[in-house]
């Protein structure tokens, strides 16, 4: 018997199905050995619905960058494939799906105002000034920093930056988000009042979500379902499905069942670090 199995509580066996919308992502047996000879994932095989909000969670090393990387052909797999809303990559965009790529550094020019920040991939992509702005206004607002359009990114706070980069995420319009640890440098406080605010967006505009952490808390208050990942070599350990309505807010935080899942995924990832170790 595994240390997990052992203190299995009844809300982690009593797991749903994933939520049934149609698969967005579909990893088939795709693993990762880079160059350098490094075996970052054993293949992996994972889907991910339409509406789902799935989190990535493991101890450093186990791939998830790399499988998220993968989720967004920044790399390419070794063997296995993946599939995009049932195709190919060299369909993304066709039927208007898009997806975007969130980095934990929110990567902003310096010398361009918050407004020319958010309007960049705009502007790459030749979208008419009127419509672009249209747009920029919206994605602003949805991240509450309409009024600091005319900032320069240094008068901000870490957090307000991140903000501005989901922003710039958000003004492509697309329907699935890959986020790698997007809050992972910022204090606890900013860092659940942004959890907060990307769990109402995602709830109101029915986005689709793959997110990177290493935080249990984190994973357990956004989730629909948890993927927990043991490294050396990377793989998936377990899923955890975290069957709690949304919209969830202070009061989800600080419940019994909130931390019942935290305890369970707890005991999962020094399960995944005992495996890993044994690897070695
Ligand atoms: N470009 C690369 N070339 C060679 N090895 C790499 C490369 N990128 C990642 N790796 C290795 O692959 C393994 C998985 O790395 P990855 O960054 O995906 O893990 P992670 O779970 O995201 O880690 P962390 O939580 O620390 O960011 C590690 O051993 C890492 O050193």
């Amino acid at each position: 018997m595994t240390i997990a199995q052992a203190v299995r509580t009844p809300e982690f066996d009593a797991q749903e199905p994933a939520p049934a919308g149609p698969p967005a992502i579909e990893v088939l047996g795709a693993d990762k050995v880079f160059s350098t000879g490094v075996r970052a994932l054993t293949p992996i095989d994972l889907t991910v619905n339409q509406g789902e909000f799935v989190t990535l969670l493991g101890p450093s090393g186990c791939g998830k960058s790399t499988l998220l990387k993968m989720v967004a052909n920044l790399i390419e797999p070794t063997s296995g494939g993946l599939m995009w809303w049932g195709r190919d990559y060299g369909h993304v965009g066709e039927e208007g799906k898009k997806l975007v790529f969130v980095f934990q550094d929110p990567t902003l020019m310096p010398w361009s105002r918050v407004r020319g920040n958010v309007r960049l991939p705009l502007d790459l992509a030749g979208v008419p000034k009127a419509e672009g702005n249209a747009r920029v206004d919206r994605a602003l607002a949805m991240v509450g920093l309409e009024k600091f359009d005319s900032s320069y990114p240094r008068q901000l706070s870490g957090g307000m930056q991140m903000r501005v980069s989901i922003a710039r995420a958000l003004v492509t319009e697309p329907n699935l988000l890959l986020m790698d640890e997007p809050f992972g440098a910022l204090d606890e406080i900013t860092r659940n009042k942004l959890d907060q605010d990307l769990l109402d967006l995602w709830f109101e505009r029915k986005l689709t979500v793959v997110f990177v952490t290493h935080s249990i808390y984190e994973s357990v208050f956004l989730s629909t379902r948890v993927v927990v990942m043991a490294a050396r070599p990377g793989r998936v350990l377990r899923e955890v499905v975290i069957d709690e309505p949304y919209p969830r807010d202070d009061a989800w935080r600080v419940s019994q069942r909130f931390a019942a899942y935290a305890r369970d995924l707890q005991v999962l990832l020094a399960e995944a670090s005992v495996s890993g170790a044994a690897h070695e």
